[in-house]
């Protein structure tokens, strides 16, 4: 597999005030972190709170630079955000005033190329492929939150990015939702071979839906490991998105082995701002 997005020896600061004299200081958020993510790859990134898992995501999207070292994407620094990369946060960022299909064809709009009816029926074919082909005239007010993300998450494949950068997507989603987002992720994702990027808290969440699970250690944020996750997917893809989840992975031993390889990767360098209990799988 050939590395798409490089990060070499990245530092990044932020002058802030301190609490003492006051004055300002350079607060080092990340140091020397290095990861490389290949073409088609799905990385998790996670770790605690405030360890850089976003910080990390907005150089990769290019909203922010690196203070030192380098960010690359197929071998050419990031200099700004592009239409390679496409960005979903946790919270819906759809226009309350178009319906779920204009909210896809006005991101279709923006990237260009397309005439009305091709953004049509391009819009229609990602709702369709994140289970909401019924919904398309819907307002986001009118659709559950699960519902409001799959479209977000349908409007960035839509623009058809190289990667997908994804900043704790499903954080604010119930327990089954989420699980259920999980499993439609994975299988949108094998189907369109898109490289992504994934930030969480979660522990299980990284460990189902990662290749590898970059685990970070915090102040400063850095990459503690990176750990290969080989788990038997077959029959991945094969479920019925409205319910039907597939053989539950999570059950296995190797799930569990993994689960507490991360759970003590983090607990070794960040105890006391992590939960206290194993069977505590979120570390914020
Ligand atoms: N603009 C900023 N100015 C000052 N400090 C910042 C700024 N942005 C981030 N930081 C600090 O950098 C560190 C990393 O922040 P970041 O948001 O990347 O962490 P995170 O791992 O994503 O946290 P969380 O999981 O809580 O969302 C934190 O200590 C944060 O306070």
């Amino acid at each position: 597999m050939s590395a798409l997005i490089e990060l070499e020896r990245v530092g990044r600061t932020f002058p802030v005030r301190s609490d003492t004299d006051k004055r300002i200081h350079d607060f080092v958020a990340l140091e020397d972190v290095d990861l490389t993510i290949g073409a088609g790859e799905f990385v998790t990134l996670v770790g605690p709170s405030g360890c850089g898992k976003s910080t990390i995501l907005d150089l990769v999207a290019g909203l922010a630079e690196p203070t030192s070292g380098t960010v690359s994407i197929g071998g050419r620094p990031i200099t700004g955000p592009g239409l390679d990369r496409s960005v979903v946060f946790q919270q819906y960022t759809l226009l309350p005033w178009r319906t779920a299909q204009g909210n896809i064809e006005l991101a279709l709009e923006a990237k260009g190329g397309l005439n009305k009816a091709e953004r049509a029926s391009q819009a229609e074919e990602y709702l369709r492929l994140v289970g909401l082909a019924d919904f398309a005239n819907r307002l986001p007010g009118e659709l559950s939150g699960g519902m409001k993300q799959r479209v977000a998450i349908a409007r960035s494949l839509s623009v058809q990015p190289e990667v997908l950068l994804m900043d704790e997507p499903f954080g604010a989603l119930d327990a089954q939702t989420r699980e259920l987002l999980q499993e439609e992720l994975l299988g949108i994702w094998e189907r369109t071979g898109t490289t992504v990027l994934f930030i969480t808290h979660d522990i299980d969440e990284a460990v189902f839906l990662g290749q590898r699970v970059a685990v970070m250690s915090a102040r400063p944020g850095r990459i503690r490991e990176v750990v290969d996750i080989r788990l038997d997917r077959s029959g991945a893809g094969d479920h019925d998105i409205r319910g039907d989840i597939r053989g539950d992975i999570r059950g296995t031993q190797a799930f569990a082995g993994y689960r507490h390889r991360i759970w003590n990767l983090l607990r070794e360098r960040s105890a006391g701002s992590v939960g206290r209990r194993e069977g505590v799988a979120s570390v914020a």
